[in-house]
């Protein structure tokens, strides 16, 4: 399977400059991609486009030949972004908020080191790191194909950032993930892919 992004161009208000144009890009299924650039080069607008969250004025995103626009139901392109507190209902329960992946996936949710107490909290009972394990639980929901990690574990100690990366890479390469790591951080990226990609 591949994420394909042809000849992609965005820009935010039709008065303002193109946030960019002519953007190509692939991933295949079980690839591990690097994508750094400057701040404000437009990765995260890339992220969103990828993801089927924002909508290209030039181009399309293609998934395996088809756009990705004319998928329904849950999404195949998963996204986690950098703060986990702006992508959960702040009234839900965990265990509601992984029930948007469906069925919960026991092993992984060890695996990202999420204790069963913590399913019962709201996400104002939680760290930003418990809570961003449970961003990452939720997008790797059976029906993921690729997943955008856009600054994932950017605001995270060392050790929570491995437990993450290790859990995430060991169900990528159980389910043939394709995976868009977007980071400052040379080391990481370095550490986690087999092709980096720079944006200038
Ligand atoms: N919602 C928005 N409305 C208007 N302009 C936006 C919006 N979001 C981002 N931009 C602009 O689009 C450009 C690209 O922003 P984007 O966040 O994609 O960059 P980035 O490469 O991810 O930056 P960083 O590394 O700092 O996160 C920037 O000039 C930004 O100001």
């Amino acid at each position: 399977m591949q994420l394909e992004a042809k000849n992609l161009g965005f820009r935010y208000d039709r008065r303002q400059d193109w946030c960019m144009r002519n953007v190509h890009l692939s991933i295949s299924s079980g690839e591990m991609v690097g994508l750094r650039g400057p701040s404000g080069a437009g990765k995260s607008t890339l992220a969103r486009l990828l993801a089927g969250y924002l909508e290209p004025d030039e181009g399309v995103v293609l998934l395996d030949g088809t756009p990705l626009s004319l998928y329904k139901g849950y999404a195949p392109v998963q996204l986690v972004l950098q703060h986990p507190e702006s992508a959960i209902n702040p009234r839900w329960r965990m265990h509601k908020v992984l029930q948007e992946a469906g069925q919960h996936d026991a092993e992984l949710l060890h695996s990202l080191g999420i204790e069963k107490s913590w399913l019962a909290r709201r996400p104002g009972e939680l760290s930003g790191g418990e809570l961003q394990r449970f961003c990452v639980a939720r997008a790797l929901g059976a029906g993921t194909k690729f997943l955008i990690a856009d600054e994932m574990t950017t605001m995270l100690d060392a050790v929570t950032q491995a437990q993450i990366w290790n859990a995430v890479k060991k169900m990528a390469v159980e389910r043939e993930l394709g995976i868009l790591v977007i980071s400052h951080e040379g080391s990481l990226l370095s550490q986690l892919c087999s092709r980096i990609i720079e944006w200038k």
